[in-house]
């Protein structure tokens, strides 16, 4: 089991404070979501957390390691994985392609100018088959439909056989029937392999039915976490989604 906590941890941009003095807990095992209205730091959170960004103070961390100031490569080989809103796809490589790059990020010794393995191309397959896009391994990732590139994205990070995975508005841009499908990906690896899960996501019909334990941010800092019915509940919540 892998704990994702912070303390105090607060980034500001000029004068915007995007996370302010943020004190969270995730559960281990579970389905945890991250809610807000726009503008409230659920990104921002996302990359402090990760090591893409620095905090200005506060800490991050796993399980009882503070990995604050890490790399994003180091912090992915404590465990953590993730992807990004916009998905972070090669356009110009080949599904397969783009699977075999994940594991050569995440290998010093790989980077040094190996080629993939035999058996990292065998993974890289069986990911593929499981989210459905093994019939396209030879398909440049530009040709793919954004929401295939999404799956392709969860796929990639899931090379690194992340405990804990991070997923940054899964289903924003994606049709009904693609979302569906990384939903069921999401509980199966939940479920059957015990990965736990923090999904930024405004599509609240899933967060709902995704999620045992939700946050919600407001203005960079919790309001409210609990079940998805206490947080539904919350009159907090309300107003801060009312904007009142
Ligand atoms: N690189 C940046 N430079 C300047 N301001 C930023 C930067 N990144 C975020 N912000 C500001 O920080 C605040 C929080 O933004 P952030 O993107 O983290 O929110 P969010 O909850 O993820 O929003 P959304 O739901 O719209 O994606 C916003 O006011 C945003 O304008």
């Amino acid at each position: 089991m892998t704990t994702l906590s912070t303390r105090g941890l607060t980034r500001s941009f000029g004068g915007v404070v995007a996370v302010s003095d943020v004190s969270v807990a995730f559960l281990d095992g579970k389905v945890n979501g991250l809610i807000g209205p726009n503008g409230s730091g659920k990104t921002t959170f996302f990359n402090l957390v990760t090591g893409m960004i620095r905090p200005d103070s506060g800490r991050v961390l796993i399980d009882s390691t503070d990995v604050t100031r890490w790399s994003p490569h180091r912090i992915a080989h404590a465990g953590l994985g993730r992807t990004f809103q916009l998905c972070r796809v090669f356009p110009r490589m080949s599904v397969l392609e783009n699977m075999l790059v994940a594991v050569r990020r995440t290998r010093l010794r790989e980077l040094l100018g190996g080629v993939a393995g035999r058996a990292d191309v065998l993974r890289a397959r069986e990911w593929l088959a499981r989210v459905g896009l093994d019939h396209l391994e030879r398909a440049e990732a530009r040709d793919l439909s954004f929401g295939q590139q999404k799956l392709l994205e969860l796929a990639a990070a899931l090379m690194a056989e992340p405990a804990l995975v991070l997923l940054d508005e899964p289903a924003g841009g994606v049709n009904p029937a693609l979302t569906e499908r990384i939903a069921d990906l999401v509980r199966e690896l939940n479920v059957r392999e015990g990965r736990t899960f923090l999904v930024v996501e405004h599509n609240m019909e899933l967060v709902m039915s995704l999620c045992d334990h939700i946050v919600v941010f407001d203005r960079g800092s919790p309001i409210a976490a609990g079940t998805p019915s206490e947080v539904r509940s919350d009159q907090r919540v309300l107003e801060a989604y009312l904007g009142v």
